[in-house]
C-alpha cells in the first residue's frame, strides 16, 4: 500500500481516516493513487484556518499576490509534462488535450497575475457639496472552490486564480474522481510560498465536504461548476446561509449550419465541438441544426470522419479520443444511445468498445433523423453523442437552437454575414460562435451562460472581480 494523498489544512499536510481509490478510466487496474476523503471537520479546520488568514492576505500588497500568482504559473509550466500525464490518466482525455488545459490554466494564473494590479475602482461627485465618493471593490473573505472532473485543473485554476489575486482566501474541493491534478496543483500552490491558511485543499465526497462548506458561517461565497441537480440544492443552500454563489452547469448546445456555411469548417467545427475529449464539456455540440440543402452532403462527410476518429487508451500516442470518464458516465451514455433509437432516431456508432484494457471506450454517435423535442435532443449527456436535426431555413434553425432549457454557447457555421450577425444577436446562449466549435473558449475574457446553465456573475477575465469582490462606497466630507 502507497503513500495516502493528504488536504491540506491551515498550511499543513493532514490525512483522514477514510480514503478513495484513484483509477484510470482508461484501465481500471491501474491505480493511481489514494487520496484522503476529508469530513466536515475538515472543512471546519480549513474555515478556521481560512478566515484567520483572510485579513492580513486581504491587506497584502497586490504585488506580493501578483508575484505568488506568477511564481505558480511558472511552476506548472515547468511540471506541464508531469501534470498532463496525470490528467490523461486520471480523467481520461487524451496527452495532447491534457497539456493544452494544463497550458491554459498556466496561463490563467499569468493573467490574473497582472488583474491583481489592475483592480479599479471610481472617484465620483456627490449630489452634496464638499462631499467625495469613492467606489471600492474590497476581497470578498473565505470562498469555497467546488469543481468537476472534467478540466481538473483548469477550472480550478480559474477559479483558484482570481480568488487568490484579489486577496480572497480559498477552501478547494476537487471532484473524487479528478484529485490526482487537484493534489499537484495544491503542492504547488503551497511550496510557491502561499502563507499558512490562505490556501485550502480538502478532498473528499461532495456530499460531505460540499454541504459543509455551504453551511459554514465562516464562508462568504461559493463557486460551483458541476450538474444542474447539484447546482439546485447548493443554491438552496446558499440562500438559506445569505451566501453568494456563482454556478456554471450544464449545456445542450446548438451549432447551426446553413446551406451557405463551407462544408470544411463545418464539419471541423462539429467534429471537434461534438466529439472531443469524449464529449465531456458542458460547452459541446450536442445539437447540430442543418439546413436541408446542405443536409446530406454534411451528414454523409461528418460521419466518415466521426467514424475514423481513433479511440483508445488516454497514454496511447496517435489516440483522438479517450476513455469515458467512468462507469456512471458510460451507463448514461449507453442509456441515451439505446433511448434515440426508441425515439425513432437513425443511431450511427455509439456502441461500448473493447480496447484491450478494462477502461470505458465508447464509439462516438451521431443520432440522425432527431427532433428537438426528444428527451435526447433535450437533455445533457455529457458523452459523445450529437442529435443532427434538419430544418428549412434560418429562422426555424435560431428557433429550435433556443428551444432549450440551457444556454451556456451555440454557434453558426455560414459564410453569410447577414446570418452571422443576426445568429449573434438573437442566441440566447452567453457564449456564441461563428464558424468555431461551440467548445474551446479564450481564457482572458468572460466565460459562462444563461437559463439553467449559468448563475451569478460571470467567471474569467477581469469579469471574474465581480463575484471574488465585494463593493464599497465611502463617503468624505471634506468641509
Ligand atoms: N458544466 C460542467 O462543466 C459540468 C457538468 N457536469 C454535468 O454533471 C453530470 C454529473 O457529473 P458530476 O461530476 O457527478 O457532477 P456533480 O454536480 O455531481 O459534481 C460536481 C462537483 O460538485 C460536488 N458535489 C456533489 N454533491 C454535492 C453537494 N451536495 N454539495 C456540494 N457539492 C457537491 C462533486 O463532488 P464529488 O463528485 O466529489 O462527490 C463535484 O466536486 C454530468 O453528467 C454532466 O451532465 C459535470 C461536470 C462538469
Ligand atoms: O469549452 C471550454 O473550453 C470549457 C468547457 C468547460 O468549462 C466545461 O466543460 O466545464
Amino acid at each position: 500500500m502507497g503513500k495516502t494523498f493528504e488536504n491540506l489544512i491551515g498550511g499543513a499536510w493532514r490525512g483522514a481516516d477514510d480514503a478513495s481509490e484513484n483509477r484510470s478510466p482508461s484501465d481500471v487496474t491501474d491505480l493511481i493513487g489514494t487520496y484522503a476523503r476529508g469530513r466536515a471537520q475538515d472543512v471546519a479546520d480549513a474555515a478556521s484556518a481560512a478566515a484567520a488568514a483572510a485579513p492580513v492576505w486581504a491587506a497584502a500588497s497586490p504585488q506580493v499576490r501578483a508575484d505568488l500568482l506568477d511564481r505558480v504559473a511558472a511552476e506548472i509550466t515547468r511540471r506541464e509534462g508531469e501534470i498532463a500525464q496525470m490528467l490523461a490518466r486520471e480523467e481520461g482525455k487524451v496527452l495532447p488535450e491534457a497539456l493544452g488545459e494544463t497550458r491554459r490554466a498556466a496561463h490563467v494564473f499569468r493573467f490574473f497575475a497582472g488583474e491583481a494590479l489592475r483592480l479599479t475602482g471610481d472617484a465620483l461627485a456627490s449630489v452634496r457639496p464638499d462631499v467625495d465618493v469613492e467606489v471600492t471593490r474590497e476581497a470578498l473573505g473565505v470562498v469555497g472552490l467546488i469543481t468537476p472532473w472534467n478540466f481538473p485543473i483548469a477550472i480550478p485554476a480559474w477559479k483558484i486564480a482570481p480568488a487568490l489575486a484579489y486577496g480572497n482566501c480559498v477552501i478547494f474541493k476537487p471532484a473524487e474522481l479528478t484529485p490526482g491534478s487537484a493534489h499537484i496543483l495544491a503542492e504547488i500552490i503551497h511550496g510557491s510560498g502561499c502563507p499558512a491558511g490562505v490556501f485550502n485543499l480538502v478532498m473528499g465526497r461532495g456530499s460531505v465536504v460540499g454541504e459543509a462548506m455551504t453551511a459554514d458561517p465562516r464562508i462568504a461565497g461559493i463557486s460551483f461548476t458541476g450538474s444542474v441537480p447539484v447546482g439546485r440544492q447548493l443554491a438552496a443552500g446558499c440562500a438559506a446561509n445569505m451566501k453568494k454563489l456563482q454556478m456554471e452547469m450544464g449545456g445542450k448546445n446548438p451549432m447551426v449550419v446553413m446551406n451557405d456555411a463551407d462544408l470544411a469548417t463545418a464539419v471541423s467545427a462539429c467534429l471537434n465541438g461534438a466529439f472531443f475529449q469524449t464529449g465531456q464539456r458542458c460547452t459541446a455540440s450536442s445539437r447540430l441544426i442543418v439546413q436541408s440543402g446542405i443536409h446530406d452532403a454534411f451528414v454523409a462527410e461528418l460521419s466518415r470522419q466521426m467514424q475514423a476518429l481513433k479511440v483508445g487508451h488516454a497514454l496511447t500516442e496517435g489516440m483522438q479520443i479517450g476513455p469515458v470518464a467512468s462507469q456512471n458516465q458510460l451507463d448514461g451514455n449507453l442509456s441515451y444511445v439505446a433511448l434515440a433509437a426508441e425515439e425513432g432516431c437513425e443511431v450511427l456508432g455509439g456502441g461500448r468498445l473493447d480496447r484491450g484494457t478494462d477502461g470505458y471506450f465508447q464509439s462516438p454517435a451521431l443520432f440522425l433523423g432527431a427532433r428537438n423535442m426528444m428527451r435526447s435532443a433535450r437533455e445533457e449527456i455529457f458523452g459523445p453523442c450529437a442529435s443532427v436535426i434538419k430544418v428549412d431555413d434560418f429562422d426555424e434553425a435560431v428557433y429550435l437552437a433556443n428551444d432549450t432549457q440551457f444556454g451556456l454557447s451555440s454557434g453558426i457555421c455560414t459564410t453569410s454575414l447577414r446570418h452571422a450577425r443576426e445568429f449573434k444577436r438573437h442566441s440566447s446562449a452567453g457564449m456564441v460562435m461563428v464558424n468555431l466549435p461551440t467548445a474551446g473558449v479564450d481564457y482572458h475574457v468572460p466565460f459562462g451562460g444563461r437559463k439553467a446553465s449559468s448563475f451569478g456573475s460571470r467567471e474569467q477575465g477581469s469579469y471574474a472581480a465581480e463575484f471574488y469582490t465585494s463593493v464599497k462606497t465611502a463617503y468624505t466630507f471634506a468641509g
